[in-house]
């Protein structure tokens, strides 16, 4: 982000000034949505870098919006001022605005406030936070105000390794400039901020575009990229076909679910490997899944007759289940690897280096631990997860709120869609199953986890507006309808 700042103020009209009114402005109208009263008291904590430099202009903005009560703490604990600091605190003289200067924490005594919009250090801070400015944050905390946070909550670290004890601002919301921090997207960072917000600030696009990174969020125009029309004089057999090996005794539900997923995302033909004890069930609830009954004396005859094989949901662990697994990997055709099939490789470890090329394993946290050891901590866990993917050829779609598909060449796609309403088993089944289904459909393995996990969430999106939990058999229902509009943004 400070790589474009640069450019946009380099290579646009845009100046830094202009830029910090952008961002500014861009910050109050989303606030402004969400603290229509204009009667509140406000208090506006500046530091004086850049992110002090915002909250003097959105202090000044919002006066002049008819915030009536806002009251200025500019934060001077002897740090150097910015030039834009400086310039906005020039124009931050002609306001109704009342200024305060804080220069010890003796000044803070009767500070009191409805809403604290927090601007005292941004995406500049490269320690933690200790002295002064952890008293004051502390002291600001205490408020019981509701916090708004500019770009990152004061003593948040924008990306790297969360520290242990978080000792910053705790906001209900940090509204960001442009682009979503790395470290929003871990569960840690509930800590730091209840919710975050982009807003765009007008930094050159194709600039950032450009840039070398190694994490993408995925927008739905990526997914509309990726998804390919049904054609004119297609069959089914166009569409591949995929052999679910799934489910047992008490678990026959994973197998179903995620036969009924594959089925939704348009698989041409699946199959499901499951014991006879799920084939009333299979024929009851999905009478166009094919059977193909699993013991443990029995073999998959022609497993080339197979676009795509998902491995794992509900299979139990066992040695025959893990004499399937290295059967599996003899044919040298990349899977889609889940559950107890994970589970399998953590007890087995040395199994690993046998999984085909691009295969795709889709771990939650604990199957992820459970087999590349124990994390305590998210950046850890991604990084991780973006070396075994590096190292073992596949792809690692690690699985949590937010969802990281890891790609063989170290890229990481985090994926935005998806609701606590989703969170209910069988919920991971179904995804493998829209995997294997996109597999089968011929996509490769990176662009058939990102459409998944898309899309995957999309559903759960969607049902969620109108319910506060959705299951997996609802999510699973939906896959088609979502595909469907996806399609229609398709030029
Ligand atoms: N081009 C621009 O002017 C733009 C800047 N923006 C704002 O600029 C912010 C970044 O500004 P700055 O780079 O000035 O940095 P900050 O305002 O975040 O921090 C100011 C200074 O605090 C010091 N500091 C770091 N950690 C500290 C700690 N633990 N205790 C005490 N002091 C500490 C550092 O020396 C840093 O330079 C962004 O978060 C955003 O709010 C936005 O206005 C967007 C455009
Ligand atoms: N709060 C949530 N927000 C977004 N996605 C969620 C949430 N809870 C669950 N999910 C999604 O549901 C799936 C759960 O997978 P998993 O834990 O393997 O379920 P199961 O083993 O029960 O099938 C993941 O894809 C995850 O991203």
């Amino acid at each position: 982000m400070r790589k474009a700042d640069e450019f946009t103020i380099a290579n646009t009209p845009i100046t830094s000034i202009h830029l910090m009114e952008n961002a500014a402005e861009a910050f109050v109208k989303s606030f402004s949505k969400d603290e229509g009263d204009e009667n509140k008291n406000i208090a506006v904590f500046c530091g004086k870098g850049n992110n002090g430099g915002d909250g003097l202009a959105i202090a000044r903005i919002l006066s002049s919006s008819g915030y009536q009560n806002i009251k200025v703490y500019v934060v001077d604990f002897g740090k150097k001022q910015s030039d834009d600091f400086a310039i906005n605190l020039q124009r931050l003289a002609g306001t109704k605005c009342k200024k305060y200067t804080i220069n010890s924490l003796i000044d803070v005594k009767n500070i009191t406030a409805d809403i604290v919009i927090d601007a005292i250090l941004g995406s500049g801070l490269n320690k933690p936070l200790t002295g002064d400015f952890a008293k004051l944050v502390q002291f600001i905390n205490a408020l019981k105000a509701k916090i708004y946070a500019v770009d990152v909550p004061t003593g948040f670290f924008a990306d790297g390794i969360l520290p242990k004890e978080y000792n910053g601002i705790l906001a209900y919301k940090t509204i960001c400039f442009q682009r979503p921090k790395i470290n929003f997207f871990f569960p840690e960072s509930i800590t730091a901020t209840e919710n975050f917000e982009v807003v765009n600030i007008g930094l050159n696009e194709n600039f950032i575009q450009q840039q070398h990174s190694d994490f993408y969020v995925i927008e739905r125009s990526d997914a509309v990229k990726i998804l390919q029309p049904r054609k004119r004089f297609s069959h089914k057999g166009s569409y591949g076909h995929a052999l679910i090996i799934a489910g047992n005794t008490n678990t026959m539900g994973a197998a179903l679910l995620c036969s009924m997923a594959c089925l939704h995302a348009g698989a041409g033909l699946t199959t499901a490997y499951i014991p006879e004890t799920g084939l009333v069930a299979l024929n009851t609830l999905l009478p166009e899944v094919m059977f193909l009954p699993r013991d443990e004396y029995s073999r998959i005859e022609n497993p080339s007759k197979y676009q795509a094989i998902a491995v794992g949901p509900g299979l139990g662990i066992s040695e025959v289940n893990e004499k399937l697994l290295e059967r599996l990997f003899d044919f040298e055709k990349p899977l889609v690897i889940d559950a107890d099939a994970i589970n399998i490789l953590g007890e087995n470890p040395d199994l690993c280096s046998r999984i085909p090329k691009n295969s795709i394993l889709t771990p939650h946290i604990k199957e992820f631990d459970r087999l590349f050891g124990k994390h305590d901590n998210w950046w850890d866990r991604v990084q991780t997860a973006r070396k075994q993917a590096e190292k073992l050829e596949v792809v690692i779609l690690l699985k949590n709120q937010y969802s990281f598909v890891c790609a063989p060449n170290g890229k990481v796609y985090i994926n935005e869609t998806g609701n606590p309403a989703m969170a209910q088993g069988g919920m991971g089944d179904v995804l493998t199953g829209i995997i294997a289904s996109f597999i089968a459909q011929s996509y490769s393995s990176v662009d058939a986890s990102i459409l998944a996990c898309y899309i995957h969430g999309k559903a759960g999106d969607t049902l969620a507006k109108n319910n506060i939990v959705v299951t997996a058999s609802n999510v699973a229902n939906e896959i088609s309808h979502e595909l469907k509009n996806l399609i229609c943004f398709k030029k």
